[in-house]
Formats: C-alpha cells, structure tokens, sequence
C-alpha cells in the first residue's frame, strides 16, 4: 500500500479541557483529494488545526510523510509544505494583491521559485494578474478565495488544508472555485484535504470522503454512495 503523505492517528483536541475531536484517524494518499464533510460545529475545523499545529492535540499523531509533526510550529509546517487556507480567507485586506501573493511565497519573492510559482498562479486565476496592484480588501468574496489559495500556493505545497473555501459565495463562484481546486493537483502536484459543507459542488472533485458528527467519523470511504440522498440524511 502507498505510504500515506498525512495521517493521524487517534487525534484528540479541543478547548480547554474540552474535546471537541475523539480519536480521529485521517488518511491522504499522495495526488488525492479528501473531502471532510459535516454540520456546523462537527469538529472539521479543529481536526484541520490540530494537524496544522494551530491547537495542541490533547493526544493521538500526525505524521507527514514518514516523520511525526504532531503540535509542531505552523510556520515550520508552512515551510516544509503543508499550506493552510483558514476559513475567512486570512488575506491582507490593505495590501495589493501582488503583496498578498509575495507574502505567501515566505522566501525572497524575486527568487526564480518565488517568480515560477507567481507565474502558474496568474495563469490559474488571471484575475488576479490583471488586478495585481489592486488593493485586496476591495475584492468579492470569490476574488479574496482564489488570492488566498493563491498565497497558499506561492510556497509550493505538497499538502494544501482548504477550510470551508466556498463560505458566503454565490453559487457560480462555488463552481469556479471547486473547479481551480480540482486543477490545483495536476498544476501543482499537491494533494488536498477540503472541509466543506457544500456537498453538491464539492463531491465531485473528491477522490475520498470523511464525514464528521459530534466529533467522531461517521464515514471514511468512496464519494459515489454519498451521492444517494438517504445515504447522505444517515450520516448528517
Ligand atoms: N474557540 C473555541 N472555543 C471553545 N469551543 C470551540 C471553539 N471553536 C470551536 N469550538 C467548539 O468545538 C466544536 C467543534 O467546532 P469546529 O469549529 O471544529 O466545528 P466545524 O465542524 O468546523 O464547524 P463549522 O462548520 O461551523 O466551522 C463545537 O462544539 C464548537 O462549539
């Protein structure tokens, strides 16, 4: 069997003394897409902090690659390839898009890596090209998604953590905005774990899917039976 690129294992974690994930195993093959499903307040974002090293686990494992992360600084994480888009975008609203872009690169942003990557990100939203000395705060919500997965992409991950990317968009920018992510892995060679809770635009581009209640998997496995409405109404 391929050797996973990100797991945990039994990965508890919380606030303060209280959990909010039980002992959750997650797993991501190299070139796939997870997608981790669930009601507000399930635990998706905590799990996706956890494995970044935004909220200490309480107990359980992650490991990237073959090494054991678990609790490890983010900007550590960042730099050794797994990115973070936080729910809300976490872009810089006073500065230009182009800053926005640079800032992610977290190297010199002359460095030819930085220039490559700043290339296949203008070539994967123009926009963002076009608008590049546009000061961020003053774009729509589906602008400030694809300038934040933009930034995330400026380092080159391996691993890209998306949280809820479609929140407050209308529906067509839903669309565009899966439909970059779906591109993202053959562009960038990245492997991709997406929480959302837009089922309808979201199962198409995964390859796997984990659903999420009260903190504990309900379902880890192919996206097709979720397909089935009463599937779907058993696990939500
Ligand atoms: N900062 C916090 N302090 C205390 N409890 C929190 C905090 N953030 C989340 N929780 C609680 O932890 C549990 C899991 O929340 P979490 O945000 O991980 O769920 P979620 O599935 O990501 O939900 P959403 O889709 O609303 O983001 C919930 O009971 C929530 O109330």
């Amino acid at each position: 069997m391929t050797q996973p690129i990100l797991e945990t294992r039994g990965l508890v974690a919380g606030y303060g003394k209280k959990q909010a994930i039980h002992g959750i195993d997650l797993s991501l093959t190299k070139g796939e897409t997870l997608l981790v499903l669930g009601h507000n307040g399930a635990g998706k974002t905590t799990l996706m902090r956890a494995i970044f090293g935004l909220n200490a686990p309480m107990a359980g494992t992650v490991h990237y690659a073959t090494r054991d992360i678990t609790g490890r600084n983010p900007a550590i994480n960042v730099a050794e390839g797994i990115a973070f888009v936080p729910q809300g975008h976490g872009i810089f609203p006073s500065l230009t898009v182009r800053d926005n872009l640079e800032l992610g690169a977290f190297v010199e942003p002359s460095s030819e890596r930085a220039r490559k990557h700043l290339e296949d990100v203008y070539d994967m939203f123009p926009i963002l090209k076009d608008r590049a000395g546009q000061v961020a705060g003053t774009f729509s919500g589906g602008q400030k998604q694809m300038l934040a997965i933009g930034m995330a992409l400026m380092h080159g991950p391996s691993v890209l953590i998306l949280d809820e990317p479609s929140i407050g968009l209308a529906p067509n920018l839903v669309g565009r905005v899966m439909e970059s992510i779906a591109e993202i892995k053959a562009r960038f060679d990245a492997s991709i774990v997406i929480v959302e809770q837009n089922i309808k635009y979201s199962l198409p581009i995964a390859d796997r899917v984990m659903v999420l209640k009260t903190g504990g998997v309900v379902y880890a496995g192919d996206p097709e039976p979720l397909h089935d409405h009463a599937k779907l109404i058993e696990f939500f």
